[in-house]
């Protein structure tokens, strides 16, 4: 990773005070735009930043620095808020957003990362003086300067101390909203292992390794195993032992995908949870942007199976489609309301996937600024939808089919709560499969999984995945 100095670019510029103000080196300008946009329209960082990197030209170090820089302080801003106003004496609410911005930017390179102090304080303060007056740059300049006197360890303590509770002192120094820790406490205590909330909380805040799929069928055993090293669960799974796995995936015209251990192994839990007869009728149900469909897609090539794919969102569709196009398949593209299929196509499918909107408070590390977004009341609304979704599957699955329930969150409303509400509403036609048993004989190692074995819960300090939620459940 670059240093962050700018060493070696023309020099600065001189202003009338006599004083040489720096440019802001445009990694940071880059992250620092990301935080605004984020802030300010609502932006998505994974999907705004590449743009970013590709305008501004950015190099490879350049890149990894921009990226780090952008995730690691919207990951944290939670706890630089609490920092910041502890060295500015006044409330993150009573400073200028574009100011607190910078000051985020800065305390995440002073605290977190090994870029310079000079450089970290400096170009922070350039950010400030494009944004705001005299007197915010010199304000600015305060407060970073308080705040590189002392360490990250120093500053978690006070943190701490000021913390009105202990969930509250949880919540600010791991930088996640204090209701989001307490449903993952939660999740956590119903497997009898609340104990291990805060490496949970630790693995949120820490940047996931890229993990490749091979798609079975489509790319030979050798081939895979170049990738990089093997994944520790899925079976199809890598780790990117380096390079652009933009370049990755090109070279393997579609057979290879950037995609989670989890949620391969909730696609392969749907496709292994029994031996495929030829002409079986799959449907994923909620299928944008495509990357299950995509597995889902070669695994039925292999044994037979015909797969449908729905997406109500069109933009979303697309992407399924774009997803698809490398799986040498015809997969038919649906863009109709999920809720209504099992109306509209009763028992109709053999294997359905009800990968359901949700919270995705399983897969904070890869969307930063996704904790600070949600809310309660979110839950509600997703629970309710999930419960619809559910029973359409129900009526569109055949007698004898599959379902897998699955989430990219562990909050129980959404995971164990809508698999209960629905065997509350079709008890007498539906049942728990033995899920875990089924993970069991898909993956490489034995994974540590608490509980009764009917559902199967994911998570990131305990398995490297994201929290993935599966149940898999029969019709009769
Ligand atoms: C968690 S994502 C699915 C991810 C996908 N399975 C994958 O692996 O790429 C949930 C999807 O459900 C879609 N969705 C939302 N409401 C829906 C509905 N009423 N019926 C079907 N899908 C819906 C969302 O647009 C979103 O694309």
């Amino acid at each position: 990773m670059s240093d962050g100095t700018g060493a070696g670019r023309p020099g600065g510029r001189r202003r009338r005070s006599g004083t040489v103000s720096s440019p802001v080196q445009p990694a940071r300008r880059v992250a620092y735009e990301v935080l605004s946009a984020v802030r300010d329209s609502d932006a998505y960082a994974n999907l705004l930043l590449p743009t970013r990197i590709r305008r501004a030209g950015l190099g490879t170090a350049d890149a990894a620095l921009a990226t780090e820089l952008s995730y690691g302080t919207l990951r944290m801003r939670g706890f630089y808020d609490r920092v910041i106003e502890l060295a500015a004496g006044r409330l993150c609410d009573e400073i200028d957003p574009p100011v607190l911005d910078a000051l985020r930017l800065g305390a995440h390179q002073l605290l977190a990362t090994r870029v310079a102090t000079h450089a970290a304080v400096n170009e922070s303060v350039e950010l400030v003086r494009g944004v705001a007056s005299r007197s915010a740059t010199g304000f600015a300049n305060g407060v970073l300067r308080t705040i590189s006197r002392s360490s990250l360890e120093e500053w978690r303590g006070w943190v701490g101390d000021e913390a009105a509770s202990d969930d509250d002192r949880i919540a600010a120094v791991y930088s996640h909203p204090e209701w989001v820790v307490r449903v993952l406490r939660q999740a956590l205590d119903a497997e009898g292992r609340a104990g291990e909330l805060e490496a949970l909380l630790d693995a949120d805040n820490a940047a996931p390794a890229v993990n490749l799929v091979a798609l079975p069928g489509l790319i030979d055993e050798v081939d895979a195993a170049r990738l990089g090293p093997a994944d520790h669960f899925s079976p199809i799974g890598h780790e990117l032992a380096s390079g652009d796995p933009l370049a990755v995936m090109r070279r393997h015209g579609g057979a290879v995908r950037v995609q989670d251990e989890g949620s391969q192994l909730a696609a392969l839990a749907l496709s292994r949870a029994a031996a495929v007869r030829e002409g079986e009728r799959w449907l994923d149900l909620c299928a944008g942007p495509g990357g299950k469909a995509a597995l889902l897609a070669a695994e039925a090539r292999l044994g037979g199976a015909e797969l449908v794919a729905n997406e109500p969102v069109p933009a979303r569709a697309q992407l399924v489609r774009k997803a698809l196009e490398g799986v040498p398949v015809e997969v038919p593209v649906w863009e109709l309301d999920g809720t209504t299929i099992g109306d509209e196509h009763p028992k109709t499918f053999d294997r359905i996937l009800l990968d359901a909107p949700c919270t995705g408070l399983g897969a904070l590390r890869r969307r930063p600024e996704a904790r600070w977004r949600k809310s309660p009341r979110d839950v509600a609304a997703l629970s309710a939808l999930q419960g619809e979704l559910f029973d359409s599957a129900v009526k569109a699955l055949k007698p004898g089919g599959i379902l897998a329930y699955v989430t990219c969150s562990p909050h129980m409303g959404e995971t164990v709560g809508v698999v209960r509400g629905g065997l509350a509403r079709w008890g007498d036609v539906i049942a728990h499969m033995p899920t875990r048993a089924v993970v069991e004989g898909i993956v490489r190692h034995p994974l540590d999984l608490p509980g009764d074995g009917s559902t199967v819960q994911l998570w990131p300090h305990r398995h490297g995945t994201d929290a993935m939620f599966i149940a898999l459940i029969r019709k009769s």
